[in-house]
Formats: C-alpha cells, sequence, structure tokens
C-alpha cells in the first residue's frame, strides 16, 4: 500500500521504515530539510539500535522515500499516518498545533478519498476535533476519514518494539478506515485491538500513566527500604513473582525522564482538571518522581558540607540505555542543581555526548571522553543512566578518584562487587544497614 507519514522523529521515522520493510511503499514527510536530506543520504538522524540498516535496505530497494514537500509527499497515497510532536503547554496540557497543522495541511492538498491515522499522543476529543477540521478546510469533494493508533514503542528499543508489539490498539468509526487499517498490519502478526476513537485516545495516556505510576511506586518503596534496612532489588523480584503485579516496570532509580512519561502524566492531569476531576493519585506520582529525580543531590550534600568548587563526575546523560535523548533526562535536573551549589561539573555518556553539548552548555560544565577521564581527580562519582558501558565497566577506576565515592542512581551494581572493589558506594532503596547484613553472609 501507498503510505505517507509526516513527522519524521522517534516515532515517525521507526514507523516509516518498518511499514516500508513489511512490502509498503512509505514516503516520510518532515519540514527539517536537514533531516530529510541526511535520510535520503541514508543517515539517521537519531540513535536507534537496527533503524539505520533498515532504513538503507529500504532506501535502496526503492520503498522508502524522503520529502520536506508535503503535497508531493501525499501524492497518490491512501493512507496518512500522523507522528509530529505533541509537547507540553506551560499549563502541563499537550500542545496539539502541529497537529492540527498537519491535518490542515492534508485538507489543503488531498485529491483524492485519504484515511489518516494519528499516532501522535494527543488528549482524548482532538481526533474528533481534527476530523471537523478537515471538514471544514478540504479543497476537493473526496472523504477524509480519522483513526487514532497510538503508538506504544520505547526508544532505544523502537525497531524490535514495533515488529513484536504487545498489541496495536485501533480506534476507530468507520469501517473502511478500519478494513484498511487491518491490510497495513496484517503482516505484523500482532494482536489488534478495535475501539473507538475517544477510548483509543485514553488507552495510551492511561498506559503510560500507570506505568509511571509503577516507577514512582517503586521508588517510595525504595525510600523506605534504605530507612528500614531491606533491600529494593529484592524486594521488586519478590513483588514481580506475583504474577498479577509483574517483574516489569518496578526498577528503582532516580525517577522516569524522557520526552513521554513526564509529559503525557501532566497532560493526562490536565485532561481530568478539564472536566472538573482532581486525578489526586497522578498528581503524587509527578511529585513523587520530581523529588526522586534529584536524591542523589540531597545524597551528596549530607556528605560534602559544601559543593562549592567540587569536581563531581557524572556517568550517562541520556534519559534511559541506548537512545540519544536527552527530552527531561534526570541528568538535567541534577547537573543544574550541582552548578547551582557551585561545583564543577564532568559529564560522560556513550552516545548522547553530542546532543549533550548542544543541549547542556555552561562554564562550569566539561565533558570527558571516557569513564575513566571523567572520574579521574572527581570528589564524586554520580551514576545517571545504566548504560552497559558503565555497568560492566572494571569497579577499580573508581579506586583512582580524589574521593573513591559513587553515588548509583540505577543500581548498576550488586553490593558485593562494590564490597570487593572497596569503595564508598550509595545506590537507591540499598542501605547501609543492608551492605552490613551482606557483608555478614559473605
Ligand atoms: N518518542 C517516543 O518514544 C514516543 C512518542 N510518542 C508520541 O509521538 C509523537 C511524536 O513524538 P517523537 O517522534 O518523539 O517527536 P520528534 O520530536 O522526535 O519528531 C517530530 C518530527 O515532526 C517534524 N514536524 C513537525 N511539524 C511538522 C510538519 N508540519 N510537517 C512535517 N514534519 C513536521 C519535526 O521536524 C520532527 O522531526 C508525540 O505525540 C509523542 O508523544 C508516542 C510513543 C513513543
Ligand atoms: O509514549 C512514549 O513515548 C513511550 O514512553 C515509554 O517509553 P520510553 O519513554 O521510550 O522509555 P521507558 O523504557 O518506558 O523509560 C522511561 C523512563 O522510565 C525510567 N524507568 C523505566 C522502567 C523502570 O522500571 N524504572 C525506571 O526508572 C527509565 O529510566 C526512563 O527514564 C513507554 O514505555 C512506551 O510504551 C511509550 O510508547
Amino acid at each position: 500500500m501507498k503510505i505517507a507519514v509526516v513527522g519524521a522523529g522517534y516515532v515517525g521515522l521507526v514507523t516509516g521504515v518498518c511499514l516500508a520493510d513489511m512490502g509498503h511503499y512509505v514516503t516520510c514527510i518532515d519540514i527539517n530539510e536537514n533531516k530529510v536530506e541526511r535520510m535520503k543520504n541514508g543517515v539517521s538522524p537519531i540513535y536507534e539500535p537496527g533503524l539505520t540498516e533498515l532504513l538503507k535496505k529500504n532506501l535502496e530497494v526503492g520503498r522508502l522515500v524522503f520529502t520536506s514537500d508535503h503535497r508531493k509527499g501525499f501524492k497518490e497515497v491512501e493512507v496518512i499516518f500522523i507522528a509530529v510532536g505533541t509537547p507540553q503547554n506551560d499549563d502541563g496540557s499537550a500542545d496539539i498545533s502541529y497537529v492540527e497543522d498537519v491535518a490542515k495541511t492534508i485538507a489543503f492538498c488531498a485529491e483524492s478519498d485519504t484515511i489518516i491515522v494519528t499516532k501522535s499522543t494527543v488528549p482524548v476529543g482532538t481526533n474528533d476535533r481534527l476530523q471537523a477540521l478537515i471538514n471544514l478546510h478540504k479543497a476537493n469533494d473526496i472523504t477524509i476519514e480519522i483513526v487514532s493508533n497510538p503508538e506504544f514503542l520505547r526508544e532505544g528499543s523502537a525497531v524490535n518494539d514495533t515488529f513484536y508489539a504487545d498489541r496495536i490498539v485501533i480506534g476507530s468509526n468507520s469501517e473502511k478506515a478500519t478494513k484498511k487499517m487491518k491490510e497495513i498490519y496484517q503482516d505484523f502478526n500482532i494482536p489488534i485491538y478495535l475501539t473507538d476513537i475517544r477510548s483509543a485516545e485514553m488507552i495510551k495516556y492511561a498506559s503510560n500513566a500507570f506505568l509511571a505510576t509503577k516507577i514512582s511506586f517503586i521508588n517510595e518503596i525504595a525510600n523506605i527500604c534504605e530507612r528500614v534496612g531491606a533491600d529494593v532489588e529484592k524486594v521488586a523480584v519478590g513483588m514481580g513473582l506475583d504474577q498479577r503485579i509483574g517483574t516489569s516496570f518496578l526498577k528503582a532509580g532516580i525517577g522516569y525522564g524522557g520526552s513521554c512519561f513526564p509529559k503525557d502524566t501532566k497532560a493526562l492531569i490536565q485532561i481530568a482538571g478539564n472536566v472538573a476531576y482532581d486525578f489526586e493519585l497522578l498528581k503524587g506520582v509527578v511529585n513523587v518522581n520530581s523529588k526522586q529525580q534529584t536524591i542523589l543531590v540531597d545524597k551528596l550534600k549530607k556528605k560534602f558540607h559544601s559543593l562549592h568548587g567540587k569536581r563531581l563526575a557524572i556517568l550517562g546523560l541520556a534519559f534511559k540505555p541506548n537512545t540519544d535523548d536527552l527530552r527531561e533526562a534526570a541528568s538535567l535536573m541534577v547537573i543544574d542543581e550541582l552548578v547551582k551549589e557551585g561545583a564543577e561539573v564532568i559529564c560522560y555518556d556513550p552516545i548522547a555526548m553530542e546532543n549533550a553539548k548542544q543541549t547542556i552548555i555552561h562554564p562550569q560544565i566539561r565533558f570527558a571522553a571516557s569513564v575513566e577521564d571523567a572520574v579521574k581527580d572527581s570528589e564524586a562519582a554520580l551514576i545517571l543512566t545504566e548504560w552497559d558501558e558503565i555497568k560492566s565497566i572494571d569497579l577499580k577506576v573508581f579506586t583512582h578518584m580524589k574521593t573513591p565515592f559513587v553515588l548509583d542512581g540505577r543500581n548498576c551494581y550488586s553490593l558485593e562487587q562494590v564490597k570487593a572493589a572497596g569503595f564508598e558506594y550509595h545506590s537507591i532503596g540499598r542501605s547501609a544497614v543492608n551492605l552490613q547484613s551482606e557483608n555478614l553472609l559473605i
């Protein structure tokens, strides 16, 4: 089938490439001409495992085309996916202006019957609003129908998540559109959940809010564990053995970041507020997360009287491993706090460094070429992202620090490992008391 995808970011590019790989003819349209040029040359503008190979392969066989010209991109396509951003407004609500712009462009340009598929995460009711907007602006006497098809991929495993998703959600009020959607996805062999448009829109927000709730829940349990001498890693395993609870999203740490959990939780609070409902639980989740993101700074302040002039190493900048994305990363909040305290900050990340150099600019901040360079002569090392490179490093590297003091925000090492290496180590939800009892067992 001939398909266009508008917005070639994390969602749009991955969707376009995967649809092409399944045999569809896909045109990816993006307003960023620089990005388009790079993609035309087989270069992915984002770091996503497996994406470059598939991009090049489908470009070469002619199933994938890139353009910044909407009208050209919409020529002869039956279905247009919208995958542009829906960032946060100042009041926490979702900014749907990019999606509305695309809907209007489609209305002006479409020359034959078209199905629009909204992949962008949009507040409940947005697709009805877009349908009305399109009906108002469409230039030709054609039928344009809208389908909601929220996306559930995760950055860092986006390609794999697209091919092996747990479910595809399709919200549609039209039999014709539903049939087309089933055709598009038939070779993916993934269960399709068909529902109405508003429920599909809500499924996306409810899913992200629930996962964020699990994270804030385990982080609060972790904070209690530290105070009562329990080990949150063991608690999570013990909880997860109950199939009703499950093991996923119970990894304690310095909270969730990224382009979606922070904005989608706040947007859902707004969606509820707009219908006079106070989503108290979710407000708690958001508050817990914002405190959790800087919990290592509190620990640091307990150790040192003042952070002024102290050289501190930051290991990991991306909001999670296997991505170069820094959006709402805990590292940004932590570095901001440290800079305010007058510290000298040396950062290292295996992949997100180039993005970081453009985002994190301050005279007190420098970038190191390796973990070794970052920690050398530092008085503390803060681990903020659990990259494999950081998890598998020879722990002796920390013993060469000016003060061998490591604050691990992602529980990268076992307490036994650390004990053997011999340096002061604080992690999340595993108390000093617990360390002593572990030592007794050894
Ligand atoms: N990043 C993620 O992991 C996920 C994101 N989502 C949702 O998907 C949507 C897109 O998110 P991302 O891919 O992260 O955004 P992104 O910021 O990476 O990409 C958006 C792209 O749209 C382009 N764009 C903006 N206006 C345009 C227009 N009028 N015509 C053509 N291109 C245009 C931008 O240049 C940019 O390349 C958001 O609603 C987000 O909440 C959903 C699931 C996962
Ligand atoms: O709507 C979205 O954008 C996407 O948001 C998340 O995906 P993503 O943000 O890419 O990554 P996650 O793996 O969910 O991690 C999000 C954050 O939570 C943190 N996290 C995750 C899991 C966990 O157990 N503990 C924890 O602290 C991660 O470190 C990261 O900062 C969801 O998992 C996707 O299903 C969804 O499509």
